[in-house]
């Protein structure tokens, strides 16, 4: 439906959200009606038919709970089980409002929200949904405890728990997932727990890697294409959407696209449909959105560099992944595990770690997280030559000198230490960040991993 034909309620107890959100309505829509009183709510559901009815979360006679929106939500989708619920929430409470989602709302909107996010919500809560009703039916995959070992996805820190406690709550919902963190950090594992903990779980769960698609390709590798399209386009190829349908698409790298490219994401994000290049026909999508960034994505919005509408598309619900040097107890517990896992691969005693060594792991900066320390441990364990790993099993870059720094101090130097140590240098300067080292070294990401491969970085 259309945002000019829709009839929308708004029922808030707070007269200054109410007379904002008719100011901004009354233009867009065919009608707006607002309600102080959540008790009025049903019989003026009797009354009349709202397309889209917003719903504040609290009450000022519930302190904060939550529960009075919940109670309200639950009447409403008893009277119209196909009701469309925005829940309206305040900041800090998005775990109330994944309750709601759970519940049947069809999506939430933090207070104070920018106009153009209200609308964007309030648009894209009109489109029709391609599964029929507004939540899925299908029972919820087994629970299990929140450890998350089960995606081999560990973390005793508090800030980890946060995040395992944030996966479950957000899994079972359509909300949209936007996952920030540098690079290292976990966020594709995160991604693959919240499709196998969701509804889509039997479904694909398919990864586009952005920052590897040139703006060429972007179209053809999303959206696909038909024989004859381009030049290479020598039979109909199916985009990453459609490969995804019924299930998950992973967007990685989603803060590197340039903004025509956002645009046309935009484009299909906001129509649920896409275009495959060479094709006239509309092929409705019907995908759960999960992106993940290591780019300081609101600084780019700030900058006019990346859309702003695009990232109330995204992040819905939105999950930070701590850098690794932010949790020392984390590094601890995933040294012992990736020793015994490399320790059983390499088909080796599993090792013991010095209480020194245990130090050193701790102290480490780490900039590339998670990977960084997978692979220290991974060398270590190839390279030990006793059961117990010492400091000097770990070997870290100490920031190299500055390259005109004179002659080379001793012997000569050799071609492969200076790439390494280029390399070191670069991604140390960008945080860890691959992305932005590839790109200042003039290399593709995946021509950088290849590197860092070779070089056991
Ligand atoms: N919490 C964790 N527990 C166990 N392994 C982890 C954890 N976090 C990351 N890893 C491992 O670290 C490596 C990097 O993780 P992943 O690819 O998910 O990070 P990322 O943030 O998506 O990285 P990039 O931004 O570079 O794509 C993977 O091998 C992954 O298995």
């Amino acid at each position: 439906m259309i945002l000019k034909k829709a009839r929308v309620l708004v029922v808030d107890d707070d007269t200054d959200v109410l007379f904002a959100v008719r100011l901004l309505l009354k233009t867009e829509v065919q009608e707006v009606v607002t309600e102080k009183n959540p008790e009025l709510l049903l019989s003026l559901l009797s009354r009349q038919h709202f397309d889209v009815i917003f719903l504040d979360m609290n009450y000022k006679s519930t302190l904060g709970s939550g529960n009075e929106g919940l109670y309200w939500l639950g009447r409403i989708r008893e009277k119209d089980p196909g009701a469309t619920v925005i829940m309206i929430t305040a900041h800090g409470e998005v775990s109330t409002a994944v309750r709601a989602l759970k519940a049947g709302a069809t999506d939430f909107i933090v207070k104070p929200w920018h106009n153009a996010q209200l609308l964007e919500t309030l648009t894209a809560a009109l489109e029709p949904r391609p599964t029929g009703g507004s939540r899925p039916t299908a029972p919820l995959p087994p629970r299990r405890p929140a450890s998350f070992a089960e995606f081999e996805l560990l973390g005793q820190s508090e800030a980890m728990q946060e995040v395992f406690y944030k996966i479950e709550k957000v899994a079972p919902t359509e909300a949209n997932v936007l996952l920030l963190g540098e690079n290292g950090t976990g966020k594709e594992l995160v991604a693959q727990a919240l499709h196998k903990r969701s509804f889509r779980a039997s479904q694909p769960f398919v990864t586009a890697d952005l920052a590897a698609m040139s703006e060429g390709i972007f179209e053809s590798e999303l959206f696909g294409h038909k024989k004859g399209s381009f030049t290479d386009a020598r039979e109909d190829r199916q985009g990453r959407f459609a490969a995804a349908s019924g299930g998950t698409l992973f967007l990685d790298e989603v803060g590197n696209i340039s903004l025509a490219q956002q645009a046309k994401l935009l484009t299909v994000l906001q129509n649920r449909q896409v275009i495959p290049l060479g094709s006239n026909v509309l092929v409705p999508v019907d995908i759960r959105l999960i992106s993940a960034t290591n780019a300081p994505l609101y600084e780019l919005a700030a900058r006019q560099e990346f859309r702003q509408d695009l990232i109330y598309r995204l992040n819905t619900v939105e999950i930070t992944l701590p850098p690794l040097r932010a949790r020392a107890d984390d590094v601890l517990l995933l040294a012992r595990h990736f020793a015994g896992l490399y320790a059983a691969r390499n088909r080796k005693p599993v090792p013991d770690f010095e209480p020194a060594t245990l130090q050193k792991l701790r102290e480490h900066h780490w900039p590339g997280n998670v990977r960084e320390l997978q692979h220290a441990v991974e060398r270590a364990i190839i390279l030990a030559e006793t059961d117990v790993l010492r400091p000097q099993d770990f070997r870290f870059a100490t920031p190299p000198a500055p390259v005109a720094a004179g002659p080379a101090p001793e012997g000569p130097l050799h071609l492969q230490e200076v790439e390494k140590n280029t390399i070191m240098r670069v991604i140390e300067r960008h945080n860890g960040n691959i992305t932005k080292a590839a790109k200042e070294l003039g290399l593709t990401r995946t021509a950088l991993y290849r590197r860092l491969e070779k070089h056991d970085l």
